[in-house]
């Protein structure tokens, strides 16, 4: 039985037009979602993704300003440039692309950002959030992730996941998220000794390593659902996952390609936090409380 393969593409058209609905209501009532992404330095690779998130921001009538910087931006700077977006009324979320050059401190940039604000869903005050299960703008990989489960109708609940990565990106918050919808949860890392003794006990199993094709049918028990984050170039310089997509394809009940899977979930799910920012904005507005 060849595993049915979970169309991200498919899943995150679906989300964005969710999203516009959202925003022609947000119109209606004077507000127009803006999100800022700002970009210090030249990396070739960021300037595509930021392109492509400004795009889809435009794409969905939202306002997307891209503020670059050259690679040598003093740190002082860039944190001046987030309080003023943080005091920017026309902007509901800020993105500030990793990495970022060594001699900026991510995690002071992180944390000055305002976690109402905060549409990465980075920010120690929305990472607590997420752990404890209180309403917080989620991280927008995990939740893509969580989007795709729910749409091909693959309940978690009582299930074993193993992720293999423990980012605090991607591998830890999804566990944290999938353990929040009562999956039994296992974190595999570079550590972890007889790594396959775990995968095959899985029923969900996450890749988020960074490591082409790491993964194979051999880590797996037949039916396993494969969620692959991965985004390597293979020895063509072609897009590939964590995942040897071919390999699993006659083991796995679910598979996400790369590209095509949880990528553009990403992209999907930061525009539905943009907008999720600018309602609860207005909600505070209304009821001068904060969400
Ligand atoms: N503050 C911050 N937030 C991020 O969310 C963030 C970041 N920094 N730095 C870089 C990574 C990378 N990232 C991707 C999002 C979508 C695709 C995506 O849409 N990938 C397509 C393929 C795109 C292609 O063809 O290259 C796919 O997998 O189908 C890829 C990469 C978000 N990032």
């Amino acid at each position: 039985m060849t595993a049915t393969v979970i169309d991200g593409k498919a899943v995150s058209l679906k989300i964005k037009e969710q999203v516009q609905m959202r925003v022609e209501t947000l119109k209606q009532q004077g507000v127009v979602p803006g999100l800022a992404v700002v970009l210090v330095g030249d990396n070739s690779a960021s300037l595509t993704y930021v392109k492509n998130k400004q795009k889809t921001c435009e794409a969905l009538g939202m306002r997307s300003d891209l503020l670059q910087f050259p690679e040598s931006m003093a740190e002082a700077d860039l944190l001046s440039t987030i309080d003023k977006l943080n005091n920017d009324p026309g902007i509901h979320g800020i993105l500030v692309q990793l990495p970022l050059p060594s001699h900026i401190d991510e995690f002071s940039v992180i944390m000055a950002i305002d976690p109402q604000k905060d549409v990465d869903g980075f920010h120690p005050v929305s990472v607590g959030n997420m752990v404890i299960g209180h309403e917080t703008l989620l991280p927008c990989t995990p939740h893509g992730i969580i989007k795709l489960l729910e749409h091909y109708d693959i309940n978690p609940e009582g299930q074993h996941v193993v992720v293999i990565g423990r980012s605090n990106i991607v591998g830890k918050p999804v566990g944290q998220m999938l353990l929040q919808k009562n999956a039994t949860v296992t974190f595999c890392h570079s550590k972890t000794q007889d790594l396959a003794k775990h995968t095959k006990q899985a029923d969900i199993v996450i890749v988020a390593i960074g490591v082409a094709k790491f993964l194979n049918s051999k880590h797996l028990k037949p039916g396993a659902v494969v969620i692959d984050v991965g985004m390597n170039r293979d020895e063509k310089g072609k897009l590939c996952g964590d995942v040897d997509y071919e390999d699993v394809l006659e083991t796995a009940s679910f598979v996400t390609p790369v590209p095509g899977g949880v990528g553009p979930m990403t992209i999907a799910m930061l525009m539905e936090n943009t907008v999720q920012s600018a309602e609860n904005g207005l909600t505070k507005d209304k009821t001068g409380t904060t969400m």
